[in-house]
Parts: structure tokens; sequence; C-alpha cells
């Protein structure tokens, strides 16, 4: 299928590398040439290292990467039949993007909004076709991880789903249908979790890597909350509980302003090399 795969980050790159090298034509949208070389080199090192992680594939890396076409026009998306989104989690940048894509694709283009916490209904409200707007909440990362939260939006049609969960398939992976209110089920419960472990940072409670200790070794988790927090952007994570406060107008989703804090001085996690835990790549 063609497929565009809007924003080169975190996500997007892997996205990008989990469809391709299954055999899909990509074009890989971001807004600056410079992000789109650093997505370049990521995918040739992701694709080099997941073996590691159990992943195989026969394809070369040069085949894979010929089929993506990397690109900082949004209106090359024109002829893609399916969309996956994963721009930055805040609601103007999306907003904008809808807007365009509304535009720019066929009535019958589909829409897969890769988003933490936003509400999918609220995404299908901005779109001529809100039925063709569909929740995909990939893990990360994207091209190893085997389950996908699929969310069904209000309007969201069976057609929309069922693309959706074949797509999946032909990558191998699976998703997991649930009904769309702000943050799912999965982030519902971890950016809860993992903003409580940065209180227990703030208030010195415990050290990070005892709190991640915890979680490992009594818990049997792979990775602590704190470990999470650093692979999927600090950035992020502060997004989403904004995201999750403003939408339930609840406090349990205040962010800790240790985690406000981190942000604000560039310590993002694994992607700027410093969060609670330091990388040297
Ligand atoms: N990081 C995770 O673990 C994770 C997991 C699941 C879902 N998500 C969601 O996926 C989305 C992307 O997250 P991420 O971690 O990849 O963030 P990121 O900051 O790594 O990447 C976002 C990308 O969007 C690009 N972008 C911003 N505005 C754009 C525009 N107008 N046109 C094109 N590109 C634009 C940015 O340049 C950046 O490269 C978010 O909605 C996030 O909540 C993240």
């Amino acid at each position: 299928m063609n497929i565009g795969v809007i924003g080169a980050g975190v996500m997007g790159r892997g996205v990008a590398l989990a469809y391709a090298q299954y055999g899909h034509n990509i074009v890989l949208v971001d807004k600056e040439e410079n992000i789109l070389e650093d997505a370049k080199k990521q995918i040739k090192t992701d694709f080099r290292f997941q073996g590691m992680y159990g992943k195989k594939c026969e394809d070369t890396i040069e085949n894979i990467l010929g089929r993506i076409t990397f690109t900082t026009q949004l209106e090359n998306v024109n002829k893609c039949e399916y969309i996956i989104e994963n721009v930055t989690e805040n609601w103007e940048i999306k907003k904008d993007i809808y807007t365009q894509l509304n535009k720019i694709c066929n009535e019958s283009t589909l829409y897969a909004v890769n988003t933490s916490c936003f509400s999918i209904t609220q995404v299908g409200a901005l779109m001529n076709k809100p039925e063709n707007v569909i929740g995909s909440h990939y893990m990360n990362p994207a091209h190893i991880k085997s389950t996908v939260e699929v969310i069904k939006g209000y309007h969201t049609s069976e057609g929309t789903i069922d693309t959706t969960l074949n797509l999946l398939k032909s990558i191998e992976k699976e998703g997991v249908v649930v009904n769309d209110l702000p943050g799912f089920v999965s982030n519902r419960v971890l950016m809860l979790t993992v903003n409580e472990a940065i209180y227990l940072v703030h208030e010195g409670v415990a050290e990070a890597k005892d709190i991640d200790k915890i979680f490992k070794q009594c818990f049997g988790h792979k990775m602590g909350p704190l470990e999470t927090a650093d692979l999927i952007g600090l950035d992020t994570i502060l997004f989403s509980v904004e995201v999750l406060y403003e939408s339930y107008c609840d406090s349990k989703y205040r962010p800790c302003p240790l985690l406000k804090k981190m942000v604000n001085a560039g310590l993002l996690g694994r992607k700027s090399g410093k969060g609670f835990y330091v990388y040297n790549y």
C-alpha cells in the first residue's frame, strides 16, 4: 500500500521502517531536511540492531530505504491511501496538519492518528469524513513492538477498523481495539504511573535507579517507569499528562514540577542524551 507517514521523530521513523520492510511504499514527511537526514541515519541503525530484539528481515536496507521517499512537502502524500500521523503531541500542530490533509487527500483516504492521549473523536471532528479517522497508538520502538492499541472514535467506520487491522497484520502486528477517551487504556494508566514516579524523585523518597529497580525486580517489569519516561521522551510525557489534565479536569493528572523543570532544561531522555539517566551514543 502507499502510506504517508507524517512526522519523522521517535515514532514516525519507527513506523516508516516497520512498514517499508514489509514491502509497503512510504512517503515520510517532516518539516526540515536535517530532521529527515537524522531519521534516515536512525532507520539504518535501527534496522542493523533489530535482530537483537528478535526481528528478522531478509531484505537489504538499500531496498527498504528505496521504498521510503523523504520529503518536507506535505502535498507529496496526495496519492497515499493511508496516512499515519506522528507529529508532536500538541493540538495546534496536529490540527494544522489535519486541516491541510483535508484539502490534499482523497475522500477515500484513511487517517491513523498516532497520539499518546488526544481524543480520536476530536481529531475526526476536523475532517470531512470522520468515519475515515482511527487511532493507532504504536508502542516504542514501533518497528519492534508486536501490538498496537487501535482506538475507535465516535464516527470511525467498521471498514476503517478492518483496513487498519489488516494493514497491521501485513507487518506481523496485532491491533487491540478499544473505545475512545483521552489516553485510551495504555496511557491513562502509564502516564499516571510515570508522573507519580517523578514525584517520588521530586520529593526525595527514592532515586530513579531504585524506583526502577523495584518495578523490575519486585514486579518483573522489563523497564522501570523512569527508564520508560526516558525512552518515550520527557517532553512527550509532559505534553501527554497536560492533555489528560485538561481533558478530564482532574487534578490527579497534574504534571510534576520536576518534569516541567527537566523539559525546560532540555533534559528529554534518550533523544537528548540525558534525562533520569545519561546516554552515551
Ligand atoms: N515517544 C513515544 O514513545 C510515543 C509512543 C506512542 C505515541 N507517541 C505519539 O506519537 C507522536 C509523535 O511522538 P514522538 O515521540 O515521535 O515525538 P518527536 O518529538 O520525536 O517527533 C515529532 C516529529 O514531528 C515533527 N513535526 C512537528 N510539526 C510538524 C509539521 N508541521 N509537519 C511535519 N512534521 C512535523 C517534528 O519535527 C518531529 O520530528 C505524538 O503524538 C506522541 O504522543 C509517542
